[in-house]
């Protein structure tokens, strides 16, 4: 069997995504994401041009050589982009040997470890009130965990609020949009908005929050003690995880449960984190982190220290990440959470998928593969739109995380 093929398909619809289809000289084919929020052509390049070349006439039923050749072969190893393009590779693969084996890819990973995938949906408003609101508007639809962000007062902007509530998109301008950000403000004002939420809704349903990177060490130590009597699910992405050791210091000053690794690629990214248990949850997800393969690892490596997963799943991952991270989610036997923003109606109508939400869950189907296809000639009809995240800046106009 050889690789007849690889299409790289860049499309917009509503928001850019950049998506694999892996070809064979048996009709069957498969198909990856490899979106890169912001990025995306410099991933489409990379297949194009650099990898799709060293494909044609493989065999594409040698998932783990074509990952190690893709990863090891180039030398230059890691970085989002290179683990972005070896991810849709290696999902577009998992997605042929599901076929071929007429097999939905969480029976050839394990098996089933349980009946459900429970997601948590965003809910956010600008301000404490609007945002105890769209909480409850989420705990209606059943959800079992809501993430919760507030507009701070005195700050015009702030990460995780937006104008379209249901379908949350941080890329949205031509040229990057510039946030304004000051620590105090937000530290003050957070504990509130739980205090809040935790009067109106009880102890019952999952609270989480993100900080997106914004904290020192010693702030989010604080935050995090602050946010104790609300009993936080977790508090995300407190601080910039380059340096992992800087977990040590928010780890001795708080109980809340800790996640980080949306943007992390690659198990060395977290090795540290994990061994030293210095958090609860590992967010890296099969799009940016090299794919199946390499996400069965972290999530390996992850349970024998008792961290369990909590996949990232904004909207800027494409309903094909969503399919996967699902299977995956299905029978990862340390499961945490996933992260779960609907996409739009014209992004489902391009990615048709067999999962579906149900009480607070999402469910996958039992279609070979991911379940998950790409309509290549709507795909069409929505050409690339160049699209970029804010920057942030504290209020003397320093730049800072966004
Ligand atoms: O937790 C999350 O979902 C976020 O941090 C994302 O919204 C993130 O900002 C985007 O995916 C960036 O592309
Ligand atoms: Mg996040």
């Amino acid at each position: 069997m050889k690789i007849l093929d690889v299409k790289v398909i860049v499309c917009c619809p509503g928001r850019n995504f950049v998506t694999v289809k892996i070809v064979t000289d048996e009709g069957v084919y498969g198909i990856g994401d490899a979106t890169l929020n912001g990025r995306e052509l410099a991933v489409a390049s990379y297949l194009e041009d650099h990898i799709a070349p060293c494909l044609i006439g493989r065999d594409p039923q040698q998932i783990e050589d074509i990952w190690q050749y893709l990863y090891r072969g180039c030398y230059w190893r890691r970085g989002a982009v290179t683990m972005s393009a070896i991810a849709a590779i290696d999902v577009a693969l998992w997605d042929i040997k599901g076929k071929l084996a007429n097999m939905p890819l969480y029976q050839l990973l394990g098996g089933r470890s349980r009946e459900g995938v429970m997601v948590y949906g965003h809910a956010n408003g600008a301000d404490i009130a609007e945002t105890v609101e769209e909480v409850g508007r989420y705990i209606d639809m059943g959800y079992k965990a809501v993430r919760a962000q507030c507009g701070i007062p005195g700050l015009p902007s702030t990460y995780g609020v937006s104008g379209d509530k249901m379908y949350y998109e941080p890329a949205n301008a031509d040229l990057p949009e510039e946030n304004i950000w000051s620590t105090e403000k937000y530290l003050n004002h957070v504990p509130q908005l739980f205090n809040t939420l935790r009067d109106r809704y009880g102890f019952d349903v999952h609270l989480l929050h993100d900080c997106h990177h914004r904290l020192t060490p010693i702030e989010a130590g604080r935050l995090g003690k602050d946010l104790e009597p609300y009993r936080l699910f977790w508090l995300e992405d407190t601080v910039p995880a380059e340096l992992q050791e800087r977990f040590r210091l928010i780890r001795q000053h708080t109980t809340t449960p800790l996640a980080v690794g949306e943007v992390f690629n690659s198990i060395y990214d977290c090795n540290t984190l994990i061994t030293e248990q210095l958090i609860d949850y590992i967010r890296s997800t099969i799009v940016h982190a090299g794919g199946i393969s390499h996400v069965r690892r972290i999530a390996a490596l992850a349970e024998i220290y008792n961290v369990r997963t909590g996949f990232h799943g904004a909207t800027d991952l494409s309903p094909v990440t969503m399919g996967a991270a699902l299977h995956f989610d299905t029978w990862v036997p340390n499961f945490g959470i996933q992260e779960y923003m609907r996409h739009t109606e014209a992004t489902d109508d391009v990615f048709p998928s067999d999962y579906y939400f149900k009480n607070g869950y999402l469910h996958v189907g039992d279609t070979p593969g991911h379940g998950v296809d790409i309509d290549e000639s709507l795909a069409a009809k929505y050409p690339y739109q160049r699209a970029y995240l804010p920057v942030n800046r504290l209020q003397d106009g320093t730049l800072f995380n966004w």
